[in-house]
């Protein structure tokens, strides 16, 4: 059980604008939450916004299956992936295990950006806070 909800952040190469952009946006909602992100994406976000973010290896190098045992753990309750879906990554069995284990946990997944829309804003109307107790 922890007391504010968390969230994690990443994005791959050609979708990391659009990711910042998402965070500049709905930044006031997003600061009111714990903030996790593979390396570089959380890196960017932080450069380009105020948001304060726990920084993990960046995915290629394992930051991916860092966030999987974050989520084992109970300690992520919202993932915005925006993944890239025409380019080949070297580390797709990390994508994938990170996706299975938000499905083994019910942990909601956003994968692209129409529907992290309606996630963060479910997430501002309370909808998740059940994953508070
Ligand atoms: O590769 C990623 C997710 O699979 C993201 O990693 P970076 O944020 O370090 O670019």
């Amino acid at each position: 059980m922890h007391k504010i909800l968390n969230v994690a952040l990443i994005a791959h190469d050609n979708k990391k604008d659009t990711l910042v952009n998402f965070c500049i946006a709905y930044e006031a909602i997003l600061s009111k939450y714990g903030l996790y992100a593979t390396g570089t994406t959380g890196k960017r976000i932080m450069d380009e916004t105020h948001l304060d973010i726990h920084r993990l290896a960046s995915g290629p190098l394992g930051g991916d299956q860092q966030i999987g045992s974050l989520i084992v753990n109970k300690e992520i309750d919202l993932v915005i992936f925006l993944r890239d879906p025409l380019t080949a990554q070297a580390h797709e069995p990390d994508i994938q295990a990170l996706i299975r284990l938000c499905d083994v946990y019910s942990v909601p997944i956003a994968t692209n950006l129409a529907s992290a829309e309606i996630f963060i804003r479910a997430l501002n109307d309370g909808e998740l806070n059940w994953r508070l107790d």
